[in-house]
């Protein structure tokens, strides 16, 4: 399937330090519906289990990793080795590639099946990301609230006002680099509004350190 974008401009969110950016409409409806039908379909969706304060834990949304040879990816002491590309994701990856000027080796995939599915406070800072990782992150079907919060030391308070929002819209477009990762967390939470599901792929690029755990 070819991806066309459609002609959009980032929108650059005020946030001290990081450098993220947000294209609203980055496909056209018909596309971006297409893209959604056909990803449901094509990607092999698991339910990732990881560890969690020394406890096995089923991740509440499905995911699947996907990358070519060499892009394993360690996140919360488990390994997941790749899934192959697919034909939908080959050539979007390629646009992306284009548009945002960087090389993507990798995508997650996740599925929140419908508003209960959500993610936890992290930051994208796995070593093999390398220091100052640039990820695209691309949203299908029903729009959920992504926030953003700077990352303080333990018992800090923060306060609701310190939080950002960003409903992530279908077909848009959000790009995370520079010191993002380092300085600030993002979540997705549970949205009990949500009755339809939504796909993410964040596309990252891993990079094969010598240093690598086994
Ligand atoms: O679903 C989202 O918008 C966020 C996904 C995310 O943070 C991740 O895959 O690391
Ligand atoms: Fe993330």
């Amino acid at each position: 399937m070819i991806v066309e974008p459609c002609e959009d401009t980032w929108q650059a969110l005020p946030l001290p330090g990081a450098d993220v950016r947000y294209a609203a409409s980055w496909l056209v409806k018909d596309e971006a519906d297409r893209l959604l039908e056909r990803l449901l379909d094509e990607i092999s969706w698991e339910q990732h289990r990881f560890l969690m304060f020394g406890r096995e834990v089923s991740a509440p949304r499905l995911s699947c990793w996907i990358g070519g040879p060499g892009t394993t990816y360690m996140y919360s002491r488990t390994r997941f080795e790749p899934r192959t590309w697919t034909p939908s994701l080959t050539p979007l990856r390629a646009r992306l590639e284009q548009f945002c000027g960087a090389h993507f080796n990798s995508v997650l995939a996740n599925l929140y099946r419908d508003g209960r599915d959500s993610m936890g406070w992290h930051s994208d800072d796995e070593p093999e990301l390398g220091e100052q990782p640039v990820i695209a992150s691309l949203s299908l079907g029903a729009t959920r609230r992504f926030r953003l919060r700077r990352r303080v030391p333990r018992g800090t308070r923060l306060a609701p006002a310190d939080t950002m929002e960003c409903p992530l819209a279908h077909g848009s477009l959000l790009l995370m680099a520079g010191a993002t990762q380092r300085l600030y967390q993002h979540d997705l939470p549970k949205s009990a509004a949500v009755d339809t599901p939504r796909i993410n792929l964040t596309f990252r690029y891993i990079h094969t350190l010598a240093s690598r755990r086994p």
